[in-house]
């Protein structure tokens, strides 16, 4: 084989400026071009750069386009033996974040033959491989993200989507309800099966493994999946509708996981449910499993909090949302404003927007930097789910529409008056504020009295507004969206 060996040098170099370690050199390496005009085919990206003392945001800026594409901390005579020139992510722009002092937000361009088709694992190594350890950034975050159209068009997306689940379980017109069964950890199988055919029959559409519940010594997973199916079909007897139980196949390898769906689907199972845990590749590869099988399938995003809370560093969770959408999973959670966890109003509305709708206008209020068209990709239904109740029920529909699954763990389990009195009193009260809305209501101001009238002839839902209508979850979020200029238009 032959030798590679590097070409003469050109002309003479100056080595104390080309050789000097550090980040000082991305920018003239490259990967700082103000006067870059982003190619329809590009992928983009906006981080929120935080460099350390003394390192030049513009730099700063260009070695994180560096080192999440080609570069390395010195230039490589090899780059000479590739197209560098365009597979260099270009950062085009950097600007401080008002209101935030050190931090500024940062639009790179990489070309689409960086990537792989229909590969978030290869997406995701380049956007997010190294670089969030880079020492001369105090922290990084990735804001968000615009995905082609034309890469877009290489994933599967959700496996059924929104409309087809719709179809499958032929409910239309409302939220559809949920809950996850309660106490996390602990229930026998038996008892288990008793809790979801109590929630069913008492009005709910779906209820749901906790995001720990896999086959642990006190309850395997085939004895819960035949429990909750023999659950399921009694509540389907006794209310005449579909319902369903997020059986969850999370498991420690791909086998298993396959073995758990099949088992799932054998017995009559609509939906499936796999927590965020198991990584990208295992999610793609369930999504194409639910799509060949015609089953529904609910992700849970169990640990996302870890990388997606802290405003400077991590990865927001609207571009989290993104890639699950592509890699194809039919429901996500993506927070619930008024209850127990993270979710700043105008921040959710900006993730149930990217997973909903087909063609989105960026929008800097909703935390939305860029355009994004999903050339019809179908939705993923987002799933509100976290110390939520049936007294929220005219805050819920205000604020995450119709096309959500609301999910009321406690707030179902907990009723005094058992589970399937939990269950009624929150379908007495969506249905309730669904036809106070489509009559012309203003039900963000009148949802109380509406709620209060829906209970004079449901006593569940008395109970309900009763018990839990002191309970609030008023914390200041963390995440919110910044006044930022929306960038150049894709
Ligand atoms: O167990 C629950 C909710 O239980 P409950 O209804 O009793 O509070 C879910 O795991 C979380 O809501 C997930 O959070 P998120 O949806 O934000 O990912
Ligand atoms: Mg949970």
């Amino acid at each position: 084989m032959p030798t590679i060996v590097p070409p003469p040098a050109e002309a003479p170099v100056d080595r104390s400026s080309r050789l000097t370690a550090g980040v000082s050199e991305y920018s003239k390496m490259g990967y700082w071009q103000p006067d870059y005009v982003p190619k329809d085919s590009d992928v983009l990206c906006a981080f929120r750069v935080t460099p350390q003392d003394g390192v030049d945001p513009v730099e700063a800026a260009a070695a994180v386009a560096g080192e999440s594409s080609t570069a390395t901390w010195t230039v490589v005579w090899t780059d000479r033996l590739t197209d560098y020139p365009r597979y260099q992510a270009k950062a085009y722009r950097c600007e401080p974040i008002p209101g935030r002092p050190g931090e500024y937000m940062a639009y790179i361009a990489y070309d689409l033959d960086l990537f792989e088709e229909g590969s978030i694992a290869n997406l995701t190594s380049s956007i997010i491989g190294n670089v969030f350890g880079f020492k001369a950034l105090r922290a990084l975050r990735l804001e968000d993200m615009r995905i082609p159209a034309i890469y877009a068009k290489t994933f599967q997306g959700p496996a059924h989507g929104i409309v087809m689940e719709r179809e499958l379980l032929n409910k239309y017109g409302r939220p559809l309800l949920g809950a996850t069964v309660k106490p996390k950890l602990g229930l026998s199988a038996r008892n288990y099966g008793r809790v979801v055919y109590e929630a069913l029959k008492g009005g709910l559409d779906f209820t749901k493994d906790d995001e720990n519940i896999n086959s642990q010594p006190f309850m395997k997973w085939r004895d819960r999946f035949l429990y909750c199916q023999e659950a399921i079909e009694a509540g389907q007897a006794a209310s005449g509708e579909i319902k369903g139980h997020y059986m969850n196949v999370t498991a420690a390898d791909m086998e298993s996981m396959y073995e758990r769906a099949e088992f799932a689907k054998e017995i009559g199972s609509v939906i499936i449910m796999i927590d965020l845990t198991v990584g990208y590749t295992a999610m793609q590869s369930m999504a194409k499993w639910a799509r060949r099988n015609g089953v529904i399938l609910h992700l849970h995003r169990a640990g996302h909090s870890t990388f997606t809370r802290q405003k400077s560093h991590g990865v927001s969770f609207r571009v989290l949302a993104k890639w699950c959408r592509l890699i194809g999973v039919d429901h996500i959670h993506a927070g619930t404003v008024v209850g127990k966890l993270e979710g700043d109003p105008a921040t959710t509305k900006g993730y149930y927007r990217t997973l909903r709708e087909n063609r989105i206008e960026a929008d800097p209020r909703i935390g939305l930097l860029f355009d994004q068209d999903w050339v019809s990709l179908p939705g993923c239904m987002p799933v509100a789910s976290g110390g939520i109740h049936a007294g929220q029920m005219h805050q819920l529909v205000d604020l995450l529409g119709e096309d959500v699954v609301l999910q009321f763990g406690g707030g179902t389990i907990g009723h005094p008056d058992g589970i399937a009195a939990g269950a009624t009193a929150n379908r007495v009260a969506l249905e309730a504020m669904i036809l106070a809305r489509n009559e012309g209501r203003d039900i963000v101001n009148e949802g109380p009295e509406i709620l209060r009238d829906a209970a004079c002839g449901c006593g569940p839902l008395a109970r309900a507004l009763d018990i839990w209508k002191d309970i609030s979850f008023e914390y200041t979020s963390t995440d919110t969206p910044d006044v930022v200029a929306t960038p150049t238009r894709a």
